[in-house]
């Protein structure tokens, strides 16, 4: 198994399990990932967000030593993922878009074949895992379903304790019971103190696990966003029935974004609730959603 991440000498300072710096990617003329500086730490969720095309699984790829860089390099507990591949990818478990298994075996034998590969073996944790998956890893994987065979990949990827868990779209196809389990070990693995880096269109599962999001555009990295300062938000929609307030709550200015002229409001506070509940009880409403401020506005800046 391979070592905890070191801590850097005297500072206190933990070593990203994962750095990128400047990582380009060309396919002929065309600049698929364009000087991506991105780094993970032990025990952080990362969410790789951006529609299509975007950039997203040609930067896992080159982080798990699969494809070239152009220019720039990406380091995987210290070692280059394209130079010192071997090395890198005995640190990290990937899950990826497409699969392609080796479909003659069970899903145990797949699980305790992809252990070898690491120098590992499969656990008893197996077992406890493929009961919360709600799967027979004794069936031939030609005679499961394609979901069934994306949950034994989803436990391949989650039983070894390898410093960091790459997944591309990871919730794709699963039902919702599901999803929310996967979520559920993801948050378990990140408990474990290992780091995950996905990619994914879904913006409400994103905010549910990620410490922190990452959102490319046309191969750029073009926001990166701490999840911590969005909880803190709340996300205020309401419309009015009487004349629009003077100012809003705890007395802040509002501006023509939040108060439009056909009596809605919206309008992000950070601060109290009973503040925020004070205001909005003397205000003339007939509608009003109070939320969590999630990455909705965030992302559609980006991708509107
Ligand atoms: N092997 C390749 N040769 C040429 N172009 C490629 C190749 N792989 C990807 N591309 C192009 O690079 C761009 C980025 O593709 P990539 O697969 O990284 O996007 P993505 O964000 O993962 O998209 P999706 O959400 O659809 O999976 C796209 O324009 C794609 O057409």
């Amino acid at each position: 198994m391979p070592p905890p991440a070191r801590r850097t000498q005297g500072r206190g300072m933990t070593e990203p399990v994962l750095a990128t710096e400047n990582l380009t990617k060309d396919y002929g003329s065309f600049r698929a990932l364009r000087a991506l500086t991105l780094s993970v730490q032990p025990g952080e969720v990362v969410g790789l967000l951006g529609p299509n095309g975007s950039g997203k699984s040609t930067a896992l790829r080159l982080m798990l030593g699969f494809i070239r860089p152009t220019a720039g390099r990406a380091t995987l507990a210290g070692f280059d993922c394209w130079s010192q591949s071997v090395e890198a990818r005995k640190r990290v478990a990937y899950l990826p878009g497409e699969l392609r298994l080796y479909e003659t075996m069970t899903g145990r034998r797949l699980v305790s074949f992809l252990a070898r590969l690491r120098g590992d073996t499969a656990g008893p944790e197996v077992e406890a895992l493929a009961k919360k998956l709600d799967i027979d890893i004794d069936r031939p994987l030609t005679q499961m379903s394609s979901g069934m065979k994306r949950k034994v990949a989803l436990l391949a990827v989650l039983v070894p304790r390898v410093p960091l868990i790459i997944l591309d779209e990871p919730t794709n196809t699963l039902d919702p019971t599901m999803r929310d389990e996967l979520l559920d070990q993801l948050k378990s693995a990140k408990a474990r103190g290992q780091a995950v880096l996905f990619s994914s269109h879904v913006l409400q599962e994103v905010e549910a696990v990620c410490d922190r999001v990452a959102v490319l555009r046309r191969g750029e990295l073009v926001h990166v966003q701490h999840m911590s300062e969005l909880r803190e938000g709340r996300a205020v929609r309401a419309r009015l029935t009487g004349p629009a307030p003077a100012r809003g709550p705890g007395g802040t200015e509002l501006g023509p974004d939040e108060l439009t002229g056909d009596g809605r409001l919206q309008l992000t506070f950070r601060g109290p609730l009973p503040v925020l509940l004070e205001w909005l009880a003397n205000q003339p409403l007939t509608d009003l959603v109070v939320e969590p401020q999630g990455l909705t506005p965030i992302y559609k800046k980006y991708h509107g």
